[in-house]
C-alpha cells in the first residue's frame, strides 16, 4: 500500500465536491496511461453523492469509462433496492457513461450463476489480469463494519480464489448478493472510503486504530500497491485519536 490518508471535511456537504474532484482527476490519469477509467461503485449514501456531484462537474467526459460494482443485491434493477437501478435513474441518465461500459449483475439468474456471469464479464472486461485491477473502487462502510458485501465473521473474508462471490445469507437484507471479493478490492490503484455521520464514529475508530475484538472486514481493505483514502466527516471522526488531514474550503486531494 502507498499509503493511507484519512481525510476529514465537516460534513458531506464539503466531502461530496472534492470526491467528485478526487473521481474525474484519477479518470483524468488512467485515461491518459492505459485508454480507459474502470471505476468500481457501491450503494448507500455514495449514490446520492455521486449523482449530484459528478454531474455538477464542467466538462466530465465519461465516454472512456467503464464502470461496475462492488457488490450488488439480487433484485430486479427496478426494485428499489437495486443499486444499479438507482445508478442507473440518478447518474447514467445525466453522464455519457457508454451502455457497453456499464457492468452489471443478471439479476434473473440464481445467486451461484449470477456470480459467474459476472465472474465473466470482470475477466472479459480484464483481459490482461488473472484480478482485475480497478483504477478506483468507490466503498462505503455499514455500521457493523462491512464493506461490500462481505461482513464480519463471514467465511467469505477468508476467500482467495474466487474474484466475485455469491452470498445467500446476508445479514443485512436483501439476504442474496453477489460480491466482489478481497482479493480483487486489495488489487484496486486506488480505494476511496466514504463514511459520514456520528453513527459511524464508534466502528471507525475500531477499523482505523484497531482494538480489542475481531478485525473487520472494512480494516481488511488494504490494497496491495494501490492508495486508500477515507473520506469521511467530522461527525464519524468525534472518536478518532489518529492524525487526521482537514482541507480547508475549496481544497483538492
Ligand atoms: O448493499 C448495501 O446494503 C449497502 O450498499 C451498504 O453496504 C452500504 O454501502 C453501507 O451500509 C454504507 O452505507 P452509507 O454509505 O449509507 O453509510
Amino acid at each position: 500500500m502507498s499509503g493511507r490518508r484519512v481525510v476529514s471535511f465537516p460534513s458531506s456537504v464539503e466531502l461530496g465536491p472534492v470526491l467528485a474532484h478526487l473521481v474525474a482527476c484519477r479518470a483524468a490519469k488512467a485515461i491518459s496511461s492505459h485508454g480507459r477509467f474502470s471505476l468500481g461503485l457501491s450503494g448507500g449514501s455514495l449514490v446520492s453523492m455521486l449523482s449530484k456531484e459528478l454531474p455538477a462537474l464542467p466538462q466530465l467526459d465519461c465516454s472512456k469509462w467503464v464502470v461496475g460494482f462492488c457488490d450488488e443485491r439480487l433484485v430486479s434493477f427496478d426494485d428499489p433496492e437495486s443499486t444499479y437501478g438507482l445508478y442507473k435513474n440518478q447518474l447514467f441518465s445525466k453522464v455519457n457513461i457508454p451502455d457497453s461500459g456499464v457492468l452489471a449483475i443478471n439479476p434473473s439468474l440464481p445467486v451461484e450463476e449470477c456470480a459467474e456471469d459476472y465472474t465473466r464479464k470482470l475477466k472479459e472486461t480484464f483481459p490482461q489480469e488473472d484480478i482485475p485491477m480497478f483504477d478506483m473502487l468507490l466503498l462505503g462502510m455499514g455500521p457493523d463494519g462491512h464493506t461490500c458485501s462481505l461482513f464480519p465473521g463471514h467465511p467469505l473474508l477468508e476467500e482467495t480464489e474466487k474474484i466475485v462471490a455469491p452470498i445467500s445469507d446476508s445479514p443485512k437484507p436483501p439476504p442474496q448478493r453477489v460480491t466482489m471479493t478481497l482479493p480483487v478490492v486489495n488489487s484496486a490503484r486506488c480505494v476511496v472510503f466514504v463514511s459520514t455521520g456520528g453513527s459511524k464514529a464508534t466502528v471507525l475508530k475500531q477499523v482505523l486504530e484497531g482494538g480489542e475484538g475481531p478485525v473487520l472486514p472494512a480494516a481488511l481493505v488494504v490494497p496491495t500497491h494501490g492508495e486508500l483514502l477515507w473520506l469521511i466527516d467530522d461527525p464519524a471522526a468525534a472518536s478518532l485519536t489518529l492524525q487526521v488531514e482537514r482541507p480547508g474550503p475549496g481544497a483538492k486531494l
